[in-house]
């Protein structure tokens, strides 16, 4: 078969697969917390695929715009490691899963004497974006959008206001954690400053071929698909995959490494990050979330994608 024949070939099947995952949306639940996402439409499911040969092809609701919301917590963590350094990061947060809900504040007391278990639940992610370079908080808020810039290739990725002012105004469980944390001596910058950077990081927006993109990168040792320019240093991009096999799906890690073993980063809005080593960049939309808050056919259709392209890493 000819190349162009077999890349058609290879469309046709992710679009079926697309379609197939679809009954999916009508388990999950949109995400209400943060009243603005409640506009979201229950039975969209978009996917985008970044090939190796730097294409992009997306199947479903492929131009539907989407905040990250926890997605944006590995690229958080990669622009403080960047700017503060590995060390100084984990001398704050942890390495390790946890079995509880992303937002457990009960875990921060119990189990890890209030160094957050690690920087993909909202306690260590509270923490690491205290540590993304900038004096003010509009330098720190600049800075990640010339960073998310490089990794969409896109000079006009934003912020999605409504969204973002929507979860500032009703962020209180995230105040009395990064309050407990500030207590703690963990961070120690301005409550409010930080909530307000933290709530326009969840609230980075974009479409799912944007983020297959940033799959992509991650996925090939942090250089751009395009100028093999080096946008994230190689063990920092290695460190993220590895966070993201280990405590990308919160609560649901384990099973989706067995499932699909593919490096994933979910977030409420339903969006799902996907970094296969060396291979494709995948970006997933879907807002209709299963009990665990991780997209629900988005799940399905990741563990899909896998078992059809063999994608597992292990
Ligand atoms: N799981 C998520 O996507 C949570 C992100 C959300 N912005 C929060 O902090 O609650």
């Amino acid at each position: 078969m000819a190349l162009h024949e077999e890349f058609r070939q290879f469309e046709i099947e992710v679009g079926q697969i697309v379609e197939e995952m679809r009954v999916f949306t009508e388990e999950g639940k949109i995400a209400t917390y943060i009243p603005e996402l409640r506009h979201a439409d229950p039975d969209a499911l978009a996917c985008a695929l970044y090939t190796k040969n730097g294409t992009c092809v997306s199947f479903g609701d492929k131009d539907r715009k989407f905040t990250l919301q926890s997605v944006s917590k590995v690229v958080a963590l990669a622009l403080a490691v960047m700017d503060s350094g590995e060390e100084q990061v984990f001398d704050k947060v942890g390495m390790e899963p946890t079995g509880g809900p992303f937002y457990s504040i009960t875990r921060l007391e119990l189990t890890s004497r209030s160094k957050p278990l690690n920087p993909m639940i909202n306690a260590g992610a509270l923490t690491v974006t205290s540590m993304i370079g900038g004096r003010t908080e509009t330098e720190k808020v600049e800075r990640l959008l010339r960073f998310i810039r490089e990794l969409t290739g896109d000079d006009t990725t934003t912020y999605d206001r409504a969204v973002a002012a929507s979860e500032l105004k009703t962020a209180d469980h995230n105040r009395a954690l990064a309050y407990l944390l500030k207590g703690e001596g963990v961070i120690d910058s301005d409550i409010e400053s930080l909530l307000d950077v933290y709530t326009k990081q969840c609230a980075l927006s974009m479409r799912c071929c944007d983020l297959a993109r940033i799959g992509f990168i991650f996925g090939h040792e942090g250089r751009s698909p395009e100028t093999g320019e080096q946008i994230v240093p190689v063990p920092v991009a290695r460190m993220v995959k590895t966070f993201m096999v280990t405590c990308g799906m919160y609560n649901e890690s384990g099973e989706l490494a067995i499932k699909a073993g593919i490096p994933a980063k979910s977030g409420v809005s339903g969006a799902i990050l996907g970094s296969v080593p060396n291979g494709m960049g995948i970006g997933v939309y879907s807002p209709a979330l299963n009990e665990k808050g991780n997209s629900r056919a988005g799940v399905e259709l990741l563990k899909r994608l896998s078992r059809h392209f063999s994608l597992s890493i292990f």
